[in-house]
């Protein structure tokens, strides 16, 4: 998708504004030559509404999705801003091109702003954006390779995408560490995202990026240039000197106020039709976190994890995630087993609703947690689709937005955080819900398969001492054995 974002007025009949509204505008985008009809980037678009609001609005809770509206607009307009746009998109992203034929797009609210009020507010806003990624140690029994059980798909993703040249550094960002609910290590999490934000971190200030990763720049953290835009927001007063000890602080109490609103529970969700799956499956901590690490390295064996309130967004994600309860190593067959069936009945395909509509219907179907297989396709059909909705809680980002208030200004129904030096209103929500397509499971199966081989080869062997010692010998039986040749 393309996300645009405008700002407009509703104007009084002598001009002056009335109202401003600040929206943003998603449209599809697609390969050259892939030409769609109006009626299917409509339907496209209506089917991406429609799964926010009857299947991610009840895993997420209704105040942390914004399923969005679809609007038509002209035709010459999106055509202006697509030329418009066209020399800011960054080179990797446009072997797609925007849909400027359809006229449709959908119309979603400036989650860089703050979720309580509907007009925009001349209040500084900060807002701070995270994917956090994967959050859980697989616990199925499909798992083959040991180290699946031990160290998590992010941390052994990182050394695969340096190796690709996707990033220059790797990150010692663990996600379990973020989902543990314990202060220490979410805090750990976060400055490490500050340390190499990749696109797991972005800040906005007054809806403009600060900092984070503009697609295709390798961005270098500055600290100081961060803490200047900050500094207004956490010491209004201007009490503070300058300098690194100014600095650290400041980044100390942002990342105070993000783990406060992380843990915050600002939605009252429909509860009790979904079973919950036990968190505590599986290990809570990864062994390759640098901050297990450092535990370990100080003699201390037994990582904390104080568990999530179970109203946050945090909490929230992990349970949508780990509706993959399988693991792709055990969800691969039983996606076979389904396109099976499809090459047989390919006429069944829309009753088997894979590619919606997503309705309540849809979403009954996803309630059904068992794991034992009955050999039919409705158990494979099942877990495909609960493996799609972990997928995209895999993938989605949240977004913190804050805003700076004063003590008589907080009421009872707006959530406040407290820094050392300020408050602040703040709201929590959830971006890209849009459904995994069923088409990416093989590529996902080949992924996993190649990020563990990576790993295995290439860095636990150079980690573990035996299989260190091994290699070294290894190599030098190659060298003799170049000399052999010579
Ligand atoms: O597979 P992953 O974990 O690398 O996730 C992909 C993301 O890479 P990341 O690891 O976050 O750097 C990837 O992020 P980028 O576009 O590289 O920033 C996409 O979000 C991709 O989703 P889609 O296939 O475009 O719908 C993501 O693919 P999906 O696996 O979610 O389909
Ligand atoms: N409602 C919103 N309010 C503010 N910013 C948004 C909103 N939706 C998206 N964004 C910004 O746009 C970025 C990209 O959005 P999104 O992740 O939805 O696109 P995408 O569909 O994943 O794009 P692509 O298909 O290129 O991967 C987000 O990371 C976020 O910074």
């Amino acid at each position: 998708m393309l996300v645009l974002c405008f700002e407009w007025e509703l104007q009084k009949a002598d001009h002056s504004c009335l109202k401003q509204r600040c929206v943003v505008l998603r449209f599809l985008k697609f390969p050259p030559n892939q030409n769609k009809t109006s009626e299917e980037i409509l339907h496209h678009l209506q089917n991406i509404v429609d799964f926010g609001k009857h299947v991610m609005k009840q895993f997420f809770g209704e105040s942390y999705v914004h399923h969005g509206e679809i609007v038509q607009l002209p035709l010459d307009f999106i055509r202006q801003l697509c030329l418009k746009i066209q020399p800011e998109r960054p080179e990797s992203r446009c072997d797609k091109d925007m849909d400027t034929l359809s006229g449709y797009a959908m119309c979603l609210p400036n989650l860089t702003r703050l979720q309580t009020y509907r007009f925009v507010e001349h209040r500084p806003i900060l807002c701070i954006e995270i994917k956090p990624k994967c959050g859980f140690i697989p616990f199925s029994s499909h798992v083959s390779q040991e180290i699946k059980h031990k160290v998590c798909r992010y941390c052994m993703h990182q050394h695969l995408k340096v190796a690709n040249g996707k990033w220059k550094r790797p990150s010692k960002y663990c996600p379990l560490d973020l989902f543990s609910g314990n202060k220490q290590r979410m805090h750990f999490a976060l400055k490490s995202l500050l340390q190499e934000a990749q696109n797991n971190l972005k800040i906005f200030k007054n809806g403009e990026l600060i900092y984070g990763c503009k697609d295709d720049q390798d961005s270098v953290s500055d600290w100081n240039e961060l803490a200047r835009h900050l500094k207004p927001f956490f010491f209004p007063s201007n009490g503070l000197v300058n300098g690194p000890h100014c600095t650290r602080t400041i980044v100390k109490e942002l990342i105070h106020v993000i783990t406060m609103a992380l843990l915050s529970s600002t939605d009252a969700c429909r509860a009790g039709d979904m079973r919950t799956i036990p968190i505590s499956q599986g290990r809570s901590y990864c062994e390759a976190s640098a901050f297990n690490k450092e535990l370990v390295r100080n003699g201390k064996h037994k990582l904390e994890s104080s568990g999530l309130p179970r109203g946050c967004l945090l909490y929230k994600t992990l349970q949508a995630q780990m509706l993959d309860m399988l693991d792709i190593e055990g969800l691969y067959p039983l996606y076979n087993r389904v396109e099976q069936y499809l090459e047989e009945f390919p006429e069944e395909r829309s009753t088997l609703q894979i590619d919606g509509p997503y309705n309540e219907a849809f979403y009954e179907k996803l309630l059904d947690l068992s794991t034992e297989d009955d050999g039919t396709v409705a158990f494979a059909l099942t877990k495909v689709q609960q493996y799609r909705i972990a997928m995209t809680a895999k993938d989605c980002s949240i977004m913190i937005a804050l805003s700076p208030c004063l003590q008589d200004e907080c009421s009872e129904q707006r959530p406040v955080v407290l820094a050392s030096k300020s408050r602040f209103t703040f709201s929590v929500s959830v971006l890209d819900l849009d459904l995994k397509p069923y088409e990416s499971i093989p590529h996902q199966y080949k992924l996993d398969g190649k990020i563990v081989n990576y790993y295995l080869k290439n860095v636990q062997a150079k980690d573990d001492p035996v299989m260190s010692s091994l290699f070294k010998e290894n190599e030098d039986c190659t060298l003799v054995l170049h000399k052999v040749t010579l």
